[in-house]
């Protein structure tokens, strides 16, 4: 039988508070960084939205597109600030993020086993694979699923980072051709 793990990230994989302080969420990370200047209102939209995230007294379609709004707005924040891919290493450095203790079993013991480990965040991806990467345990086996950051970098310097890392690279290609033909491959065309 195929094993996966599903989890979340901030908060389940990271710690919610060390001696009686709150960790930071990957937005968090950010916006406690110097990357980001004092006129940035993250942390405004975090005093509203998070006490919608955690009322109980919501339905999850009700809260569904606050959460959507606060997400939206949040990234509208960040592209304002300009952010440099190579900066964003550092600020994880900085902060105060940390993964739960036994994380090394954790992400090891599933590396070992060859179970997938599959994390779905609504945080960034990127800042979230910095964590993992710093704490040493950011195997193969694991893939996130998150908003990722797109750097006004031009293509062409990135092109040769994306052609080693995966199987299939396509450039100029709008339409989803290739991964609806890996996908009919997949169900055996049916
Ligand atoms: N602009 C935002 C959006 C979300 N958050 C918090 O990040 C958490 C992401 O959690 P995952 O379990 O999906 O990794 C989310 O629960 C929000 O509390 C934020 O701080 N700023």
């Amino acid at each position: 039988m195929a094993k996966n793990v599903i989890s979340d990230f901030d908060m389940t994989l990271t710690r919610f508070a060390f001696n009686g302080k709150r960790c930071p969420t990957c937005h968090n990370i950010l916006d406690n960084s110097r990357l980001i200047n004092d006129e940035c209102k993250l942390k405004e939209l975090l005093n509203t939205y998070y006490p919608i995230e955690i009322d109980s007294t919501r339905s999850v379609e009700e809260k569904l597109p606050l959460m959507v709004e606060w997400w939206t707005k949040a990234h509208e924040l960040l592209i304002e600030q300009k952010i440099k891919k190579d900066a964003l290493a550092l600020a994880v450095r900085e902060s105060e993020a940390m993964l739960r203790d036994g994380y090394e079993f954790f992400f090891n013991h599933l590396h070992e086993h060859s179970i997938p480990l599959l994390i779905f965040s609504a945080g960034i991806g990127d800042i979230l694979e910095e964590v993992i990467r710093q704490a040493g345990v950011f195997h193969s086996n694991v893939n996130v699923f998150s908003n990722y950051m797109d750097f006004d970098e031009l293509v062409e310097d990135r092109r040769q980072s994306y052609l080693d890392s995966y199987d299939i690279v396509l450039i100029k290609d709008e339409t989803l051709e290739v991964p609806n033909a890996i996908v009919r491959f997949l169900t055996g065309n049916e």
